[in-house]
């Protein structure tokens, strides 16, 4: 059995954060392993609350699991605070979680929920930027982290590129630009890029208000397939299709944005 790590926080609805990754590791066929950074008051409304881990749990948490069960692929989501990004740098390296390691490392650069409640201290992206990019194997921002990360405000298809150009150049060994929010663009392409070859992972736009949890899911699946063994293009494009099915099988949930579904996966038809 392969093992999937996720360093995120806890979504009490259930639809994003370390929810989201566990689901989509279980229908994944990889043992889920989990360090908690912070847990939320979260409902299909917004984010109404939260309390932080400290750093030294955050830590513990992941070289525990590494040194008893083994990770074979970990991510990141919501990392809360600069000190807990710090934490997690460092637990990564003893644990040889990284770019530069045996183990490969999805940072999925979580910035805000999507309903605009900032997710990071004030200090928070500058850590990201300065302890994360440089360990990540695979960056998943959307295109709001874009943003936060270069500056570059990104509308067309060939700004992602450039933007993944720049994003690249900052330490990831891959940068996975999502076009989920492309408006306009009647399909929905994310943007793979190794510092020399773009990969353009196309699937369909589904017109659904329900995609609560989709980056993390997008992300999770890309975990799972590393985890697996998958190089990493062969693992995006099967994230790709993951998240797309996920997306398309969304259910309405609560009074606002509803979760998207793993459990597409698990269904008999
Ligand atoms: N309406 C949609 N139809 C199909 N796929 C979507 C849709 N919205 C998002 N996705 C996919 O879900 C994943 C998350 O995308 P995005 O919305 O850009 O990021 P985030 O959820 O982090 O804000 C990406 O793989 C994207 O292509
Ligand atoms: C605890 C927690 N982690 C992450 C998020 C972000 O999820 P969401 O707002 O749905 O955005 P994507 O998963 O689509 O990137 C959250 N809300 N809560």
């Amino acid at each position: 059995m392969k093992t999937a790590l996720t360093i995120a926080g806890s979504d009490s609805g259930g639809a994003a954060g370390l929810q989201a990754d566990l689901r989509t590791f279980l229908t994944c066929g990889v043992h889920g392993l989990v360090a908690v950074t912070a847990v939320t008051v979260q409902n299909t409304l917004g984010v109404h609350d939260r309390a932080d881990l400290p750093p030294h749990i955050v830590a513990g948490q992941i070289e525990a699991v590494a040194a008893d069960m083994g990770v074979n692929a970990a991510k990141t989501g919501m990392l809360a605070s600069a000190e807990i990004i710090r934490a997690v740098a460092e637990a990564c390296d003893k644990a040889g979680i990284g770019r530069d390691f045996k183990t490969p490392f999805v940072v999925d650069p979580v910035a805000a929920s999507m309903h605009g409640t900032p997710l990071f201290d004030d200090d928070g992206l500058a850590a990201l930027r300065d302890e994360l990019l440089p360990r990540a194997t695979v960056l998943t921002p959307n295109l709001d982290e874009v943003r936060l990360l270069t500056g570059m405000e990104v509308t067309t298809r060939d700004q992602m590129h450039q933007a993944a150009f720049v994003l690249q150049r900052l330490g990831p060994r891959y940068v996975l630009v999502k076009g989920g929010h492309l408006k306009g663009d009647p399909e929905c392409m994310d943007l793979l890029f190794d510092g020399s070859t773009f990969v353009e992972l196309e699937g369909p736009r589904f017109d659904t208000p329900h995609t609560h949890g989709a980056g993390d899911t997008m992300a999770s699946a890309l975990t799972a397939g590393l985890s697996r063994g998958m190089p990493v293009v062969e693992a995006a494009r099967f994230a790709k299709a993951f998240v797309s099915k996920a997306v398309e099988n969304a259910y309405p949930m609560g009074e606002k944005v509803g979760p998207v579904s793993a459990f597409w996966r698990l269904a008999p038809e």
